[in-house]
């Protein structure tokens, strides 16, 4: 539930850790997914019928490394869906490459397309001003944010792009990100700005731990990639 015009789900896929969501709207029954993920796409397809609504775009913030996206296998329920990555995803495959500052319009939903490359070089935050949402990606997550040690990551990057694209939004904007591995959901923008244990660091302290992580790369990354470079169907 999200206001009148407009319905709002936030779903999980517990293997990955992956948040999708639905913005659904009330006038047009046009609807609009951001980050599916193959596993679940299934159910979303469900979901999106059994709320009547059709789905006109399915939409990622970025490549994923660790899970494959389910903007393929909606097709095959939603066969005039459009598919949607920012512009700055050279590689990968979509009906849609979205410049920075672009609008993606379903209905009364109006998502902003902010490019926030750091986590990747073509991730984007999505932004509804009019519910005050903002989904981050795994550019910035509840308490940290997302690895910059592959798919052309950059610490200095994602410093840049969190302070001129999200810490620029009002205080009061809810912070979706596309992971938790906590069992959190939403966190917002003023409560990431004092708490984030990385993003309240100076630049050179935060490149620091972003330098030290040492995380195990995702256990499918070498299967993710090259499905999501094909816009989530088998590569040829
Ligand atoms: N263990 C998971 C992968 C966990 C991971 O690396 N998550 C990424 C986002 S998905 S590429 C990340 O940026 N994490 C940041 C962090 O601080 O955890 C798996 O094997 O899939």
């Amino acid at each position: 539930m999200a206001n009148m015009k407009i319905i709002f789900r936030q779903l999980f896929e517990k293997e990955s850790s992956t948040f999708t969501y639905l913005l659904g709207c009330k006038r047009t029954r046009k609807a609009i997914i951001i980050d599916p993920v193959d596993i679940t796409a299934n159910r979303d397809a469900e979901l999106i019928r059994d709320l009547n609504f059709n789905l006109s775009y399915a939409i990622n913030t970025h490549v994923h490394a660790d899970h494959i996206t389910g903007t393929h296998k909606l097709r095959s329920f939603f066969p005039e869906v459009k598919t949607g990555l920012g512009s700055s995803a050279k590689i990968a495959k979509s009906d849609e490459k979205f410049p920075h500052l672009h609008i993606v319009t379903v209905g009364d939903i109006s998502l902003e397309v902010r490019h926030t490359p750091g986590h990747t070089n073509g991730c984007v935050t999505y932004v509804e001003h009019g519910l005050g949402m903002a989904f981050t990606g795994d550019a910035v997550l509840i308490r940290g944010c997302g690895r910059t040690d592959f798919q052309e990551g950059s610490a200095a990057t994602l410093f840049k792009s969190v302070l001129e694209q999200i810490w620029t939004l009002p205080d009061h904007f809810q912070v979706y990100p596309a992971h938790d591995y906590k069992g959190r959901t939403v966190s917002s923008v003023e409560e990431e700005k004092r708490l984030n244990p990385r993003l309240t660091k100076k630049k050179e302290e935060f490149i620091q731990i972003m330098e030290n992580l040492n995380l195990p790369y995702p256990k499918k990354i070498d299967l993710a990639l090259p499905w999501n470079i094909n816009c989530g169907s088998e590569p040829a």
